[in-house]
C-alpha cells in the first residue's frame, strides 16, 4: 500500500491509558512512524518520560522517551498526516474538531464525536463499509475539506459485543433482540481511575453512561448507510453517483437491546454475557451458531490491514472459557474470545464473549481504521 514509506503520525493525549498503547503498538508499525506527542498544558514542554506515568510491563519504548510532548493544536503537529486521539472527553470534542478543520486525518477513541450524523463510527472488523461517509463529511466543510476527516471508534463494550452479534447477522438476517451483561475491567476508567478501595474485594455494578452508550452504538455500527438518493428532501452535495450520506441506524430491522454494566477487579479485558433473539424462526441451533462465529472473515484481513487478526472470533469449547487473564492477548488483543455457546430458555442462543478493551476495544481499534482508510484511499500517501 505504502511501498516501505510510513506517514508520520501525531498522538494526542500520549501520556494516557490509550495513549500508552498507542506509543507501544505504534513502535514497530510497517505504515506509521509517531512524529509528535500531545497532552495537557501540564504536560506540555516536557519530556515524554519526565511526564508520563507508564504503566505497561515493557519499558517506555526508547524512540519516544526524549520526544518533548505538545500542546493539542494543530499548528504544533504541521508534519504529521494521521492523528490518533486517546484524549480525555471533556477536551476531545473541540480538539479533534480543530485538527479535521487543518486537515488531519483523526481517529478518535472518545465518545464526542460517535452520534455526529456524518462521521463514521467504526469497529475495524465489522463495518468499514461505512468509510463510505467521508466524502459527505467533507463536503459539509466550507470550503470542503480535502484531507481532513473524523472515524471514531466504539466503546470498549460495544466493541467487544458487536463482533459476534455481527457475525450472527450476516450467517442467520436480523437479531430481534438481545441482552448483554458486562463485567468490566478497571483500565477501561483511565488512569488513576476508580478508587482501590471501592474495587478491591468488589463489584461496582454502576458505569456512568456505559448502558446507554452500547444500547445506542450497536445500532449505528449493524446499521445501512442512507444515500442523498434515499432522502428526497435533500439536492445532492456531490455530483455522480448517490453520495453516501449518514447511517440508518438499524432502522430497516429494529433491535431491541439492553445492557447492564459492571465494573469488577481486573486489570484488562471486558468480559460479557450476551443473549439473542433472532427475526428468523425457526432459529440457528447452538452448533450452526458457533459455525458461523468460527467463519466470520473481516475485510480488514482481506485488504491486509497490518493489525487486523487472522482470526476475529476464537471459538473456546472449554467451559470456564473465556477469561480475561488468559485470553485478553490473544493476536495482541486484536480479536475477541468467545465461548459457551449455548441454547437460551428465553430467548434463543446464549454465549460469553471477551475483548480486550485497551486493544480492540481502543489503541488497535484506532490503527486499524486508519490502515482500513489508507486501503480504501481516504488518506493521501
Ligand atoms: N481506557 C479504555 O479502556 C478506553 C478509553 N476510551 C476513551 O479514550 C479516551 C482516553 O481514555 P484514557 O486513556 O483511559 O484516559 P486517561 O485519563 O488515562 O488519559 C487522558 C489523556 O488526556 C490528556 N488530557 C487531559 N486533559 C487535557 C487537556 N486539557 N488538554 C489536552 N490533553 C488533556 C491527558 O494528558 P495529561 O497526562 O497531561 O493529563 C492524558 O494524556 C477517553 O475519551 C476514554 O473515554 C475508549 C475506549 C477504551
Ligand atoms: N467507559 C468505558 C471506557 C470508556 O472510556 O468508554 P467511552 O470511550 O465510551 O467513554 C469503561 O469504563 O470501561
Amino acid at each position: 500500500m505504502l511501498e516501505g514509506r510510513q506517514l508520520k503520525v501525531g498522538v494526542l493525549g500520549a501520556t494516557g491509558t490509550v495513549g500508552q498503547r498507542f506509543i507501544s503498538l505504534l513502535g514497530d508499525h510497517p505504515f506509521f512512524v509517531v512524529h509528535a506527542l500531545g497532552a495537557s498544558p501540564r504536560s506540555a514542554g516536557k519530556p515524554y518520560e519526565q511526564v508520563v506515568q507508564w504503566k505497561l510491563s515493557q519499558p517506555i519504548p526508547s524512540y519516544v522517551r526524549g520526544i518533548v510532548v505538545k500542546e493539542c493544536k494543530p499548528q504544533n503537529f504541521a508534519d504529521c498526516v494521521v492523528i490518533f486521539s486517546g484524549l480525555d472527553a471533556s477536551v476531545a470534542g473541540d480538539i479533534e474538531t480543530a485538527f479535521r478543520a487543518a486537515e488531519f486525518a483523526v481517529f478518535s477513541n472518545s465518545k464526542n464525536h460517535r452520534r455526529d450524523p456524518d462521521v463514521p463510527l467504526l469497529v475495524p472488523l465489522v463495518n468499514p463499509h461505512h468509510l463510505a461517509v467521508i466524502p459527505y463529511q467533507r463536503s459539509l466543510h466550507s470550503p470542503p475539506l480535502e484531507r481532513g476527516f473524523i472515524v471514531t471508534n466504539a466503546n470498549c463494550s460495544t466493541t467487544g459485543v458487536v463482533v459476534p452479534l455481527a457475525a450472527l447477522e450476516r450467517a442467520f438476517g436480523p437479531l430481534d433482540a438481545v441482552l448483554v451483561t458486562t463485567m468490566q475491567a478497571i483500565s477501561g476508567a483511565g488512569y488513576p481511575g476508580i478508587p482501590s478501595l471501592d474495587i478491591l474485594d468488589n463489584v461496582v455494578p454502576y458505569i456512568s453512561g456505559e448502558e446507554e452508550k452500547i444500547q445506542w452504538e450497536v445500532l449505528k455500527i449493524l446499521g445501512g448507510i442512507v444515500t442523498d438518493a434515499d432522502d428526497k428532501t435533500k439536492a445532492s452535495r456531490l455530483p455522480g453517483q448517490p453520495t453516501p450520506k449518514t447511517f440508518d441506524m438499524h432502522a430497516s430491522h429494529p433491535l431491541r437491546i439492553s445492557a447492564a454494566c459492571n465494573r469488577v477487579p481486573v486489570l484488562d479485558g471486558h468480559l460479557a454475557t450476551v443473549s439473542v433473539r433472532f427475526v428468523r424462526r425457526p432459529p440457528p441451533s447452538p452448533q450452526q451458531v458457533r459455525e458461523a462465529l468460527e467463519q466470520f472473515t473481516t475485510e480488514a484481513r482481506h485488504l491486509r490491514c497490518p493489525s487486523a487478526p487472522r482470526t476475529p472470533i476464537v471459538l473456546h469449547d472449554a467451559p470456564d472459557r473465556p477469561q480475561p487473564r488468559l485470553d485478553r492477548d490473544y493476536e495482541k488483543g486484536s480479536g475477541v474470545a468467545v465461548g459457551r455457546v449455548r441454547q437460551c430458555p428465553v430467548l434463543d442462543i446464549k454465549f460469553v464473549v471477551l475483548a480486550n478493551n485497551v486493544c480492540i476495544g481502543a489503541a488497535t481499534s484506532s490503527i486499524m481504521n486508519a490502515e482500513l482508510s489508507i486501503a480504501k484511499g481516504l488518506i493521501q500517501v
